[in-house]
């Protein structure tokens, strides 16, 4: 299938540390690919170069054939670029139903008539529920996000993702400082995500990485060091050395 998504040859420099060098990723629609490295392998600078955040030195971006790498973030959302939302990012007074109720109107250019009278809106009503179901949060749809547990917060921030209709989406860590407990709950909904999105998703659990994955690319020190199965990370001596050294060591005893 075409990519859908195209990093060619990024590169970014600060200074002297070249954190990001030559990263070439392509996504068809569908693909579910988990980005990992250790600390400081260079993943925020990769996630920042691709949303727009910061500006390569060199190589290009490309969003279903187009090259978005001189646009800003706003514009490559608009296109279907969709990085999750943060926790921090949620207002504590509002719904789950009001921040996707936003997102919708946003999208569809009605923002001007925030929140006032969304309920009166049966397209929006029709789609925040669906949205919200999908994510296993319908039911808490009307309490407030401070009243919300931490887990139900995380998967509130995808379905205001998912309410920009991304063609590719990027997870920053979805399961990160969720209870044990509330994972399958995160597992679920990204289980559910729609068929044709292209899922990046950075993670450290590795666990989580090869339930979700069909693809594991690793970043060491700025550069790829690995693209392929999830099968083949744990077996690549880079990686290992790298990287995933007693986690695959304990797959392979297992
Ligand atoms: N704005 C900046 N100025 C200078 N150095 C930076 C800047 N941003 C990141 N770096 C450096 O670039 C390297 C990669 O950082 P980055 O945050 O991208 O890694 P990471 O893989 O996301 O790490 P972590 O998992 O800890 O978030 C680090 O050495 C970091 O100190």
């Amino acid at each position: 299938m075409s990519a859908v998504f195209q990093v060619q040859n990024l590169k970014k420099s600060f200074g002297g540390l070249a954190v990001t060098q030559d990263v070439s990723i392509s996504m068809a629609p569908g693909d579910r690919v988990a980005l990992i490295g250790s600390n400081g392998a260079g993943k925020t600078t990769f996630v920042n170069l691709v949303t727009g955040h910061l500006q390569p030195d060199s190589g290009k971006v490309t969003l279903g054939g187009g090259d978005v790498t001189s646009l800003g973030p706003t514009k490559r959302v608009q296109q279907g670029l969709v990085r999750s939302f943060q926790v921090t990012r949620l207002f504590a007074d509002m719904t789950p139903q009001e921040h996707v109720a936003l997102a919708v109107l946003q999208r569809t250019g009605r923002a001007r008539r925030i929140l006032g009278n969304f309920h009166a809106m049966p397209d929006v009503m029709a789609e925040v529920g669906e949205l919200l179901h999908t994510l296993g949060i319908d039911h808490i749809a009307t309490r407030k996000v401070s009243e919300i547990a931490y887990g139900q917060q995380r998967l509130l921030e995808i379905a205001l993702a998912l309410a920009l209709k991304p063609k590719v989406l990027l997870l920053d860590e979805p399961a990160a400082g969720v209870p044990q407990s509330d994972t399958p709950r995160i597992e679920a909904a990204l289980a559910g995500l729609p068929a044709d999105l292209a899922v990046l998703m950075i993670e450290h659990d590795m666990d989580l990485v090869f339930r979700f994955a069909k693809r594991v690319v690793v970043l060491a020190a700025g550069a790829i060091i690995f693209d392929g199965s999830p099968q083949d990370v744990t077996k690549d001596a880079r990686v290992r050395e790298a990287y995933l050294g007693n986690y695959a060591n304990d797959r392979s005893a297992a």
